[in-house]
């Protein structure tokens, strides 16, 4: 998180648009964080996007002609929207468990390009490669900005996670004493 994912999707949105093609751009619904209809940035770049539940939506909103239509303009050899949608994806590899998120790294051997991203250290500045979550919450999908997570180096990450345990069992152990 933090790493410039948005950022740089937003450039390569504006440089293909200035170029004359059409781009559709979508996002997951479930994102509401910085609002609805556009996709924005972490310091607040954002464009109009269509928020959609699940990327099949994505073929009934637009249209199977259209479709086709925006594929071939695209000059792109393709019969699959998951293969259409490798052209520009930006994608959160990892969760803060330091586990792959969900099927995200399925997409990479079929990508043409994989650029991996990196935010700085919250703590040190130096390349951040991992994210920590602040909160209690453990599910593996959280939405969430700079409330929620930080981004952090491997020595950061390791002595976040101890602070962290560290204050949830002297906070459990406390629960226990007052119950
Ligand atoms: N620790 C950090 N490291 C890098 N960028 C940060 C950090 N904290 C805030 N930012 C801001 O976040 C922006 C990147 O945001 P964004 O493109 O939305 O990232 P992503 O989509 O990867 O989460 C940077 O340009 C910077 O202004
Ligand atoms: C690490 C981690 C992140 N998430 C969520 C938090 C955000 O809503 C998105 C990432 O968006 P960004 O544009 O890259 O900032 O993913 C999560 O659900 N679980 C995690 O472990």
């Amino acid at each position: 998180m933090f790493a410039g994912k948005t950022t740089t999707l937003l450039r390569r949105i504006q440089a293909e648009s200035n170029n004359g093609r059409i781009v559709a751009v979508i996002k997951s619904s479930k994102d509401t964080r910085y609002g609805l209809d556009s996709i924005v940035t972490h310091d607040g770049m954002k464009l109009p996007c269509w928020a959609l539940a699940n990327l099949s939506l994505f073929r009934q909103k637009i249209g199977t002609d259209a479709m086709i239509s925006l594929m071939s303009s695209a000059s792109m050899k393709l019969n699959s929207l998951k293969t259409f949608m490798t052209s520009a994806v930006r994608l959160l590899i990892m969760m803060a468990k330091q586990r792959r998120f969900g099927s995200v790294l399925d997409i990479i051997p079929i990508a043409n390009s994989v650029m991996k991203l990196m935010a700085r250290c919250e703590v040190c500045g130096k390349q951040a490669q991992f994210t920590l979550r602040k909160t209690d919450e453990r599910e593996t999908e959280l939405i969430g900005g700079a409330d929620v997570y930080m981004p952090v180096c491997r020595q950061h990450y390791v002595s976040g996670q101890v602070v962290i345990e560290t204050a949830r069992s002297v906070l459990g152990s406390q629960k226990l004493a007052y119950t």
